[in-house]
């Protein structure tokens, strides 16, 4: 599976006094496996990039290459694209409406034209992917869970689609902080099972800089970096001008430097940090 987006243009309501280009000329690839994440400030255009790229909107102009086929192209149809590529969309808990967890989970399988036994299969292992056990929860109304299970349920529905590609758009919007570790950590534990490209849409530098291969940043409609975390986190002024912040153990190491520590690095996650510290604090100079 890959993915070359070329081009894209997308503008809102065009021609009226009130059109927005959300998209303009954004180009970059996905390949097999990638983890992607998103940033950027809001009203930068994620979502709307994202949006295409399962074909919920046409560009207005580019093209978007799925495994070889231009899914913006007419004729193509949709119900194989998104089959392949799954998004979950901002609270995706407002979508649930089934009278149980188990009907919810199926509907997407199940629209798929897939067989009951082989729909059954799928529901179990997504519920199992998100960390609900499915005796447990299976006949429950969704309306009945906390926050937190409300949204892997709804992630469930997606993941038993089986995606090639899934797309996460701000999924842990709104969460407590342990439902944001869990769900996180389950985003990691489905990409590690299903080997799928992921697009994680996200404002949490932390998370973004800890998971992503691959990060993506949009600046009013246009895609103006795309690199590693080390390469994108290396450009701290841009980022601070798009209103974007390094992730907060890069922030803290950045500090100590500036009292004279000798903590050189990116320090993008939390272990690279700690490992600093730790080296730092063991060394006799310090005693
Ligand atoms: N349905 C719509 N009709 C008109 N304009 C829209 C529509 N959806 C988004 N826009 C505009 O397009 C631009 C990009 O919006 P988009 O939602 O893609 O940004 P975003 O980066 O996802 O923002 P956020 O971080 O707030 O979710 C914004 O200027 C927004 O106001």
């Amino acid at each position: 599976m890959s993915i070359q987006v070329n081009n894209l243009t997308h503008i809102y309501s065009e021609g009226m006094p009130h059109q927005s280009v959300a998209l303009e000329d954004v180009t970059f690839s996905a390949d097999d496996g990638q983890f992607i994440g998103i940033i950027g400030h809001t009203g930068s255009g994620k979502s709307t990039l994202v949006q295409h790229l399962n074909g919920l909107l046409k560009p207005k102009s580019g093209t978007i290459v799925v495994s070889g086929t231009d899914i913006t192209a007419s004729g193509v149809v949709m119900r194989d694209i998104r089959r392949k590529i799954g998004l979950v969309f901002q609270y995706p808990e407002y979508q649930l409406f089934e009278e149980t967890v188990e009907k919810d989970v199926a509907f997407g399988p199940l629209n798929l034209g897939l067989d009951e036994a082989e729909v059954s299969v799928r529901v179990r292992e997504a519920l199992d992917l998100v960390g609900l056990d499915y005796e447990e929860i299976h006949e429950r109304s969704p309306f009945d869970l906390s926050g937190g299970q409300k949204r892997r349920v709804a992630i469930a529905g997606v993941i038993a689609m089986k995606p090639e590609v899934l797309i996460l758009d701000e999924p842990t919007a709104g969460l407590d902080p342990k439902a944001h570790q869990d769900v996180l950590k389950m985003i990691e534990t489905v990409h590690a099972h299903e080997k799928n490209i992921i697009f994680l849409v996200s404002h949490n530098m932390n998370d973004i800089a800890r998971m992503a291969d691959k990060i993506l940043v949009m600046d009013s409609g246009k895609l103006v970096m795309h690199g590693t975390p080390e390469e994108v986190f290396s450009r701290e002024e841009e980022l601070t001008s798009m209103g974007l912040a390094l992730p907060e153990p890069a922030q803290l190491m950045k500090l100590a430097r500036q009292k004279g520590l000798p903590f050189d690095g990116s320090f993008l996650r939390v272990e690279d940090a700690e490992e600093a510290l730790y080296q730092f604090l063991k060394k006799d100079s310090f005693k």
